[in-house]
């Protein structure tokens, strides 16, 4: 199921560049004006449901807190469960950590250990709205397969393909992107 031009630079349009956010130089790619746009969202949200339907998906995994909206949309419209990956210390049970480098220090995201419902190999589509250093979706693709899970594919709707994050994540998983920003 692929993606026309015209929808393509629809999703693209929606999508707000916000110059020196968080700090000077950064070029933030705000979702906001995506998610408010209900014709943007629902051609985004269209394309991953066709494509998804037939990857027999069990769970699709979002990573807090951006990745939260697109990934339960689409666990509804696929009638699936959705699983939350969370920075540390927000799940309340027991959980599972994984710590990742940032540009300075180091964060860790969480997932609960029992996740999958105790289904073995869940098939599981990690979803989030960007990549950049792939800290983020290394670690949440790491923390997918020790809870026991197979992560069948990384989709996000913006790539920052000027760094490298995704060709890490590629080592682990299929990658796909909606928007490439070179
Ligand atoms: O590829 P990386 O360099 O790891 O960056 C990508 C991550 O950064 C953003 O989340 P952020 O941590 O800013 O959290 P938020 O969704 O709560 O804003 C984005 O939603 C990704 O999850
Ligand atoms: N440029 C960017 N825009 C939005 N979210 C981000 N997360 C990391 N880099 C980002």
């Amino acid at each position: 199921m692929t993606l026309s031009k015209t929808e393509r630079k629809i999703i693209e349009d929606s999508i707000r560049e916000i110059k020196d956010f968080p700090k000077p130089g950064i070029v933030f790619k705000d979702i906001t004006t995506l998610l408010s746009d209900k014709y943007a969202f629902g051609v985004l949200m269209n394309h991953l449901y066709q494509r998804y339907k037939e990857y027999n998906l069990d769970f699709i995994v979002g990573i807090d807190a951006r990745g939260f909206i697109f990934a339960s949309a689409l666990a509804q419209m696929l009638g699936i469960g959705f699983v939350p990956i969370r920075k540390h210390g927000k799940l309340p049970y027991t959980t599972i950590g994984e710590k990742y480098s940032l540009e300075y220090g180091v964060d860790e995201v969480e997932i609960h250990i029992d996740a999958f419902r105790g289904q073995k190999d869940a098939r599981v589509l990690l979803l989030d709205d960007l990549i950049a250093t792939g800290g983020t979706a290394n670690a949440a693709a790491t923390l997918i397969k020790q809870a026991g899970a197979e992560c069948v594919e990384a989709c996000f709707v913006v790539t920052l393909t000027f760094l490298d994050g995704y060709k890490e994540v590629e080592k682990k998983t299929p990658v796909y992107s909606i928007i490439e920003v070179k």
